[in-house]
This record gives C-alpha cells, sequence and structure tokens, in this order.
C-alpha cells in the first residue's frame, strides 16, 4: 500500500492529524515527544466514483454518494527537532520511520503557539514560517548520512571494479525508500563524477535525492488558532501549503460517528441530523465558520493532493465483465487500485495477479467497449477488463 509519512516538530498536532484520518486512538497532547514509537495506520483517497458517469442503477455499493475511499498507509512519526540527524531529540531513529514514506505531509503549526522544539509559547509567539525548511534539511542530511558512512568504499569499488554508480548508491539507499530512479534523477542534476565528489557535493546531490524520494506538501495546521496573517505569509510561499484543523476533522468525524451529524471526509459542509446540547452546537458552528472560510478541514486534501498532484497517481478500476462492470461474483466496480501515471494494462494485470500479468492477451476499455494492448496507457478513472490465456 502507499506510504504518507506525516512529519514535523514535536507538538505540531500530526498526532491529532493522523487520529483525524484514521480514527484510531492515539496519544495527543499538549507537550513535545508525545508520540514516540511511530503510528501506523489507515487513511483514505477521496475520488469521484466511476458508477456515476457509468449510470449504474442504485449505485455500486462500494462508494458512499458517489464518493470512493481508496486506502492508503500514514505513518505518524515522533516529533524532529533541527539536528535531529545528528541524534538530538532521538531524531535519527525518528527519521527511519520515514523509510517507507513515498510522500511527506509536514505537520507545521502555523498558530505560532509552539517554538522550535514544540514547546508552548501561547498564539502568536512564534514565526511559522521559521519551521518551513528544517523539515527538507533534516531529510536530506539523514539521507548524506546513510550515504557518508561508507562512501569512500563505494567510491573505490565504483573507480576499481567498475560498477555502475547508480546501482551502488542505490543498494547504500535501498532500505531509506529511495527507488533506482530518484537515483537516477538525482545523477543526472549532478554535473561531475561521483568520484570526484567534495563532501558538499554529496550534500548537494542528498537534498535532490531527497526532493525525488521524499517530495513534501504542507499541512498548515491549528487554523483555528491561527493568526489569519500567519496563513496568508505561508500561502505566499513557493510550495504546496495546505490550511487544516486537526481538531476540527477530528471533531467532525467523532459527530459523524455518534450519528449527530452527517459529513465526510473533505466535505465542506456537515449536516445536523440528531440533538445536540448547546456546548455541541456552539464547537460545530464555530467548526462551520473556518470551513465557509477554507472550504473544508483541510485533512482529506492534504492526503488526496499528496497522493495526486505530488505522486501523480490514478485511479483505476479492473472488472471481469465489461458491460456490467462487475467482477465473477457480480459485485459492481469491487476494486480500486492507485497507480502511478505511466503504468499500462499489463502494469494493472500484474498488480491484480502475478499469474494474470503473465498470461495477458489485451484489455479492454469497458468504457469505450474497446479492445487494447499491452502497452495501452492507463487514465484515470478507467474500467478496465484484463483478458489472458488462463
Ligand atoms: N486548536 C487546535 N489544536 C490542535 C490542532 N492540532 C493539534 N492540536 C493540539 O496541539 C497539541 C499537540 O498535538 P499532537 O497531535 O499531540 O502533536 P504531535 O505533533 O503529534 O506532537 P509529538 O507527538 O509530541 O511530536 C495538542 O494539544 C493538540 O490538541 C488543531 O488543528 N487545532
Ligand atoms: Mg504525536
Amino acid at each position: 500500500m502507499l506510504s504518507i509519512g506525516l512529519a514535523g516538530k514535536p507538538n505540531a498536532g500530526k498526532s491529532t492529524f493522523f487520529k483525524a484520518a484514521t480514527l484510531a486512538d492515539v496519544e495527543i497532547a499538549n507537550y513535545p515527544f508525545t508520540t514516540i514509537d511511530a503510528n501506523h495506520g489507515v487513511s483514505y483517497v477521496r475520488v469521484k466514483c466511476p458508477c456515476v458517469e457509468l449510470g449504474i442503477e442504485g449505485g455500486c455499493g462500494r462508494c458512499i454518494n458517489g464518493s470512493r475511499f481508496v486506502p492508503v498507509e500514514l505513518i505518524d512519526v515522533a516529533g524532529l527537532v533541527p539536528d535531529a540527524h545528528l541524534g538530538r531529540g532521538l531524531g535519527n531513529e525518528f527519521l527511519d520511520s520515514l523509510r517507507l514514506a513515498e510522500v511527506v505531509i509536514h505537520v507545521l503549526d502555523a498558530s505560532g503557539s509552539t517554538d522550535a522544539e514544540g514547546n508552548p509559547v501561547g498564539i502568536g509567539n512564534y514565526d511559522p514560517l521559521k519551521d518551513v525548511e528544517f523539515l527538507k534539511r533534516e531529510i536530506s542530511m539523514w539521507l548524506f548520512g546513510i550515504l557518508e558512512r561508507n562512501w569512500t568504499k563505494l567510491m573505490r569499488q565504483y573507480t576499481s571494479e567498475k560498477a555502475k554508480p547508480e546501482q551502488i548508491i542505490y543498494e547504500q539507499l535501498g532500505g531509506a525508500g529511495v527507488s533506482d530512479k530518484d537515483v537516477r534523477w538525482a545523477l543526472s542534476r549532478m554535473d561531475s563524477d561521483p568520484a570526484t565528489w567534495s563532501e558538499d557535493d554529496l550534500r548537494r546531490f542528498a537534498e535532490l535525492l531527497r526532493q525525488s524520494s521524499k517530495p513534501m506538501i504542507i499541512a498548515a495546521n491549528k487554523i483555528d488558532l491561527a493568526p489569519r496573517e500567519n496563513i496568508r505569509r505561508l500561502m505566499e510561499l513557493d510550495e504546496i501549503v495546505v490550511p487544516v484543523s486537526g481538531a476540527a476533522e477530528i471533531a467532525l468525524r467523532m459527530a459523524d460517528k455518534a450519528g449527530v451529524i452527517r459529513y465526510l471526509p473533505g466535505d465542506p459542509d456537515f449536516e445536523i441530523v440528531g440533538e445536540l446540547n448547546r456546548a455541541q452546537k456552539a464547537g460545530l458552528d464555530k467548526i462551520r465558520v473556518l470551513l465557509k472560510e477554507y472550504g473544508s478541514t483541510g485533512v482529506q486534501e492534504c492526503i488526496n493532493r499528496a497522493v495526486f498532484d505530488l505522486l501523480d497517481y490514478i485511479t483505476v478500476y479492473p472488472v471481469e465483465d465489461e458491460n456490467k462492470f462487475t467482477d465473477r461474483d457480480g459485485v459492481v466496480l469491487p476494486d480500486a487500485f492507485l497507480m502511478k501515471r505511466g503504468s499500462t494494462a499489463r502494469d494493472l494485470a500484474y498488480r491484480v495477479h502475478t499469474e494474470l500479468g503473465e498470461s495477458f492477451l489485451f484489455a479492454i476499455d469497458a468504457r469505450r467497449k474497446l479492445r487494447v494492448g499491452e502497452k495501452y496507457e492507463l487514465k484515470d478513472g478507467d474500467v478496465i477488463k484484463i483478458v489472458a490465456t488462463k
């Protein structure tokens, strides 16, 4: 499953975001290092279900009013402080939790109520813009550290055994979730032979690897507390910044679960359907004002943008019957798969089952009832039947 890391300084609201997005019961508190061991959980991207466009009567049964939720893994990492890569605040161990993450949501306390180390200082007493860059540096220096440890040996291997540098570097970084494509891309951006690199060159290379292997989106969290000026300044940055209130999302999801409101993650509003006491009503009224101003709580938007904008994934729907859009048992649109843009019909076959990939003959684009070959590039929302020899 695709993995998304939640990272940032202590007390920024990572576990709150995690709880909001997974409804897992995790510890949340207003002091640094509440989380020590990373939390892993399942959250979802929200997509438009094809059953609406396909005119399937009564819907498909797998979506809620045309919104389909496709699972992704979320990792709530312990708080990172500046110089974490040198081991400060157990930083190295904490950074290791990001190994599996393909993309990072940088949870940032936009209210300015916590300092660089996550200590509470009162709203507006810290400039959140100061936190924007530090996480990139920590992650790239962590990658640098992994490379530097064996660099001399690696380069000796490269020059004496004439091994390919991309292979050697990839193997060294394999466990850090860096792909061979990331390594090739970063190498292509360097203008000299790795054997001649200075320490600064290696640092620059590590930052390129970071950009490629752990792209980042900023969740400007605690918008319910934040001075508007902070949000405005963050939004002006040359970064993807999403205004977020993890706390508001938890309140809405819990109220929905309790049956007092109707709310779907990512919705711009909610409907009150149950009995509320005065305090609950006041709390929800406040959240409604926030939703009006920002469009949503931002939690779902962060997850969606991380997966679709940064990682460039698409959603495809394999079926067995191209006319009824069902599987063998008659279930309509049974599965939704997240795949990298550029994936082919054959890649989808492999994804469904290795055997299906191996015995692939052709595929049928079920929307157009059109036969396509193995190299057919899948499009977002495609409904595909695979035809194989077995
Ligand atoms: N008002 C408000 N408070 C929030 C929000 N998100 C988190 N908080 C509060 O911020 C504090 C820290 O939240 P956590 O989720 O524990 O933060 P963390 O980043 O996981 O912290 P560590 O595990 O210590 O690194 C808690 O008091 C939360 O209630 C938010 O959107 N709005
Ligand atoms: Mg935490």
